[in-house]
């Protein structure tokens, strides 16, 4: 079934990625799922199992913890994978990086231009979470390096864990428990309230915000939310056309937003001045969207009764480790105020959100490495062509990630003309462009010409034959 498996890559500065002999010949025979079958049953018996060079020699880098059920997938392929459970500060990053085909990471991990100049050898990034801010995307595209993430798989975690906190802080039920596992009686009503008629203001009504906003309904809660685009109310949920019109009309304001030039500092001084006296925020969003001397400024002089903060601008690298002023100037303000919930970046850490991230992003992965399909790529055109199949034993399939400038298609179609393009499909993005053709009647003496023509041309980004 196996066809022949090693392929050359190169980087853009010439480097050989994976293996430094090309030899058609090797032929690795441990068994192979391949993971289209998991994305289409229509695949399953006949479909031709592509694989970009011996998959013994992808080395995979796992940060942060990421679930088993991931690292299991990527080990059934028979890569390497070596996975760490906290992130890596730069210097070690940059150290590491230079050997990997594939990292995964999940929020703390800095994907920086500076980081991934060093990354001669990657060809793709696995966010093991929703946001994707800590990657230079723009960047990695520039380098051939697509980048998938897991749009939605946390989601109702986070919806969750914002209910429990809406709860919690109109009940100041931190303080009380905290009191208690001191030893101290303080039974109170005064400044506690039912949510029950009490008005959420959702800011970013996106996956989050949607989840949010049926769960607060089902509590007897109005909705309100503010978005940059028009979008439908979920249930008696209502557009407000302003930040100023949500944080005047909500007791509790809720942030979902993702972390942008224009969503740093989103709430500071200004914001909580428009905001009701004693209603309370809540940041399960970035560290950024929040000024935090400003929200210690409004819960000192009573205006914001309460908050829930799970995200910072900047987190410590793993679990154990402090949480302290060298991280964040403020970090002792913070402690010191009442009725503040803090909590560890945990609004997707549940073990349902955790695996389902795993399987899908590690999916996402082995599909881009073994087939070049990328289907879900935040950085990238969403380019792919159906497997090819065991009776087309002498197809191969092109990868050729280039500059998006005039002319390329022609020069890449007179490489590929000696052949016939079965099946052929290009999409562009900003500045990078993708193209993947299956050819048929390829000879193994032909493929190592093809990639040499393909690499000579001025155009290209990287890359791939696949076969
Ligand atoms: N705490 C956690 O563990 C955790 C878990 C998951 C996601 N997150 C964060 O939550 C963010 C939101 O997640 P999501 O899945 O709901 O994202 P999403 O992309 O589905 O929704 C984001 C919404 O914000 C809106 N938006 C963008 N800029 C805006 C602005 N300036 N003002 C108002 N609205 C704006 C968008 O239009 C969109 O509707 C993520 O980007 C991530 O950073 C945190
Ligand atoms: O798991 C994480 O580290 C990040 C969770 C969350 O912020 C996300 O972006 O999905």
């Amino acid at each position: 079934m196996s066809a022949a498996q090693n392929i050359p890559t190169r980087n853009r500065d010439g480097a050989s990625a994976v293996t430094n002999s090309f030899d058609p010949s090797t032929s690795p025979s441990q068994s192979f799922i391949s993971p289209s079958q998991s994305f289409s049953h229509r695949q399953s018996v006949s479909t031709k199992q592509l694989k970009p060079f011996n998959t013994q020699d992808v080395k995979v880098l796992l940060l942060e913890n990421i679930n088993v059920t991931g690292q299991d997938i990527l080990r059934e392929q028979g890569y390497q994978v070596e996975a760490l459970k906290a992130s890596l500060p730069e210097h070690e990053l940059i150290e590491k990086i230079k050997d990997v085909h594939v990292i995964g990471i999940r929020s703390k991990t800095k994907l920086t231009a500076k980081v991934l100049e060093h990354a001669k050898n990657l060809i793709v990034i696995g966010c093991f979470c929703i946001g994707t801010n800590q990657v230079d995307l723009n960047y990695a595209a520039n380098a051939g390096i697509a980048v998938f993430n897991s749009p939605f798989s946390n989601s109702r975690s986070v919806a969750e864990l914002v209910i429990s906190e809406i709860i919690a802080l109109a009940r100041q039920l931190a303080d009380r428990s905290m009191e208690l596992h001191k030893g101290i009686w303080n039974k109170v009503s005064a400044g506690c309230w039912e949510v029950r008629g009490k008005t959420l203001g959702i800011v970013g009504y996106g996956h989050i915000g949607n989840q949010l906003s049926v769960l607060a309904e089902a509590m007897g809660m109005s909705v309100i939310y503010y978005d940059v685009v028009n979008l439908m109310s979920m249930g008696t949920a209502k557009q407000v056309p302003t930040l100023k019109a949500l944080l005047e009309g909500a007791d509790f304001v809720t942030l979902h937003v993702p972390e942008l030039p224009e969503t740093q500092n989103m709430i500071s001084t200004e914001q909580f001045g428009y905001m009701r006296k004693g209603s309370y925020l809540i940041n399960a969003s970035r560290g950024t969207v929040v000024d935090i001397p400003a929200l210690v400024e409004a819960m000192r002089s009573g205006k914001i009764a309460g908050a829930a903060i799970d995200v910072y601008p900047n987190e410590p690298a793993g679990n154990g480790e402090y949480f302290n002023k060298e991280l964040n100037a403020w970090a002792e303000d913070l402690r010191t105020l009442k009725n503040l919930i803090l909590t560890p970046h945990i609004g997707g850490s549940t073990e349902e959100a955790q695996s389902a991230i795993g399987v899908e992003v590690a999916d996402a992965l082995a599909k881009y490495v073994n087939e070049g399909s990328t289907v879900g790529a935040v950085n990238m055109p969403e380019v792919n062509l159906r497997s090819l199949t065991a009776d087309e034993p002498n197809h191969v399939r092109i990868i050729y990630i280039h500059k998006n400038v005039p002319g390329v298609l022609r020069r890449v179609n007179e490489v590929l003309g000696e052949h016939n393009v079965d099946k052929q499909m290009t999409d562009s993005r900003g500045d990078v462009a993708y193209l993947m053709a299956d050819i048929s009647n390829v000879n193994q003496g032909d493929i190592s010409n093809l990639y040499n023509s393909l690499e000579d041309l001025g155009s290209r980004v990287r890359t791939r034959v696949l076969y």
